[in-house]
């Protein structure tokens, strides 16, 4: 029988024997650095001359992997794997698909520290945030698992007498799944397996900056058992792969997960009908955010700090979730402000195979001059209290940044920055507070610190983002515990890792006999 799902604890590094064992993953990650990487279509390796040369965004000379790129000739052909295992994938057993996924899950947890040494280089993720990349990864795959077999008899629905009505699911079609580097792992595996478990195929498309994880995975759920053509791996330039499949006449759906503007775009070229299609496509599209946090005059000012400091500079501040503003009532804003720079100072920044190191590089070159143009905005937006600096001689690294009595409407309080950057106003009175914290065009994430239960009620109704925190940071929701989606320009709220999820990737059918 199916266990209960419980989250995948986090690997607690004081351990010696934890700590030794990812030290032990890093050295079997290192001496695999720099391999070449197929697309895999129909289950077979396809090699091209193009590839995307992946690298370890802490030492730019450090190769991850060599990956062979799909073009348009490629991308079609794996449609027409997928669409065609379709025919057959979307009749088996969800029971058997679980399994995978469950097998899947029992793979990666058996070499758990392998895949989250694999992040530390490939994403440049610190340790414990490689750590809870792969936990949500493992988690996706035994909830959703889960959830389809809880889906798979459809919901009950009245009969009257001498008849006998029925209401379940069916399969989509073909989804692209496209994923971003963010989670190169949880995300990426968690879109993929929705679609998978719920009787579709998949052309997974992943970031450019993050293949190689991706492809790890497609070798975990081979293994597995999952059967050849129907996951299709095919990275590739996102306008050109991209673009072509959004447009494609037999997608059925597509699954993305990245910026505000790739998702809008998405969004509008896949509402249009081409010659051929006979479905409206759906879009599930979880994008960017400008994430708040409000500080009310009498919360635990230490909490606060301390929340604050984890949510803007966790990953160098790049998770959609991550705190960019935060909204302090005046009466407070000093003392939040002051303990917020004495913590951020205290923070180490370097290479994130370094157990010590609480931030490491941001993902690339782009990411990294677009960061360092937003501070030089910042500085004239606001006061800058600490950080600023940039080094990119051997990776792309940025000091965590504060800047403080920033005007809501300034750009650094508006648009997505995507790194450790972090943004102080004052606010008159707490309804002001929710004001400022509102005024942004994006709804993902937002938390409240206070001790005022007239307060905490009015931010539950009136802070209009798809994930509420209260008394905590505004990061870190856990599959199955705090599903995550976003209002507004955050997306479609599709809510990954909770119980509605599945359902986007599968239309209901009623039918109704007469006996
Ligand atoms: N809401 C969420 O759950 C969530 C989670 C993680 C990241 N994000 C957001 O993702 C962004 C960071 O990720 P990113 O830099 O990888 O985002 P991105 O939009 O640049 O890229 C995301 C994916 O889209 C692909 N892509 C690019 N152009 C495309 C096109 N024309 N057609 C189809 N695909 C295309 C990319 O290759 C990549 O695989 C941030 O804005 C962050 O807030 C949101
Ligand atoms: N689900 C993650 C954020 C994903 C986006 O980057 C969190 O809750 O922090």
């Amino acid at each position: 029988m199916v266990q209960p799902y419980k989250h995948e604890p986090f690997t607690d590094f004081t351990v010696e024997a934890n700590k030794k064992a990812f030290e032990e993953a890093l050295r079997k990650v290192e001496a695999e650095l720099g391999k070449d990487y197929d697309l895999v279509i129909g289950g077979e390796r396809v090699s091209t001359e193009d590839k995307i040369v992946s690298i370890n965004p802490a030492n730019k000379n450090e190769v991850i992997g060599r990956v062979s790129k799909a073009n348009r000739d490629l991308a079609e052909k794996a449609m027409k794997v997928a669409d065609e295992a379709f025919k057959w994938w979307s009749k088996t057993k969800p029971e058997m698909r679980a399994d995978i996924l469950f097998r899947a899950a029992a793979i990666v947890r058996r070499r758990k520290h392998e895949f989250s040494a694999l992040l530390v280089k490939e994403a440049g993720k610190p340790w414990k945030e490689a750590d809870a990349d792969t936990a949500e990864a493992i988690d996706f795959m035994e909830y959703y698992g889960r959830q389809m077999l809880k889906l798979k008899d459809g919901i009950p629905v009245e009969s009257r007498p001498n008849e006998f009505n029925r209401f379940f699911y069916i399969p989509l079609g073909v989804g692209v799944v496209i994923s971003p580097w963010n989670f190169p792992f949880a995300i990426m595996a968690g879109t993929t397996v929705a679609a998978l478990v719920t009787g579709n195929t998949v052309l997974l498309k992943p970031a450019s900056a993050t293949p190689v994880i991706a492809y790890k995975f497609v070798e975990v759920l081979e293994e597995a058992g999952l059967p050849a053509g129907v996951l299709n791996y095919i990275p590739g330039n996102g306008a050109e792969v991209g673009d072509y499949l959004v447009d494609h006449p037999r997608t059925r759906f597509i699954s993305f997960t990245g910026s505000r503007d790739v998702g809008i775009r998405i969004y509008e070229r896949a509402a249009k009908v081409h010659p051929g299609q006979i479905w409206l496509k759906r879009v599930i599209a979880e994008m960017g955010g400008k994430d708040t946090i409000v500080v009310d005059k009498d919360a635990d000012l230490e909490l606060a700090a301390q929340s604050i400091v984890a949510s803007a500079f966790g990953f160098s501040g790049q998770k959609c979730s991550a705190c960019s503003r935060v909204v302090v009532l005046e009466e407070v804003y000093d003392q939040v402000l002051n303990r917020v720079v004495e913590l951020t100072k205290q923070l180490t920044v370097g290479n994130p195979a370094e157990q010590s190191t609480f931030m490491g590089p941001v993902i690339d070159q782009s990411a990294y001059n677009k960061i360092m143009e937003y501070i030089e905005i910042g500085k004239q937006e606001g006061k800058l209290m600490t950080g600023g600096e940039g080094d990119d001689s051997k990776g792309f690294f940025i000091q965590p940044t504060v800047f403080a009595d920033v005007d809501p409407q300034a750009r650094i309080m508006q648009e997505e920055i995507f790194g450790p950057v972090v943004a102080f106003t004052k606010a008159k009175d707490f309804d002001h507070a929710l004001e400022i914290a509102n005024n942004t065009e994006y709804g993902l994430t937002g938390a409240v610190i206070s001790r005022n239960r007239f307060n905490i009620e009015k931010a539950r109704e009136e802070f209009h983002v798809g994930n509420l925190y209260f008394n905590r940071g505004c990061t870190g929701a856990i599959v199955g515990y705090q599903p995550f989606g976003g209002f507004n320009m955050s997306g479609t709220d599709s809510k990954a890792g909770g119980p509605d999820y599945l359902i986007l990737h599968m239309q209901a059918k009623t039918t109704s006999e007469m006996f």
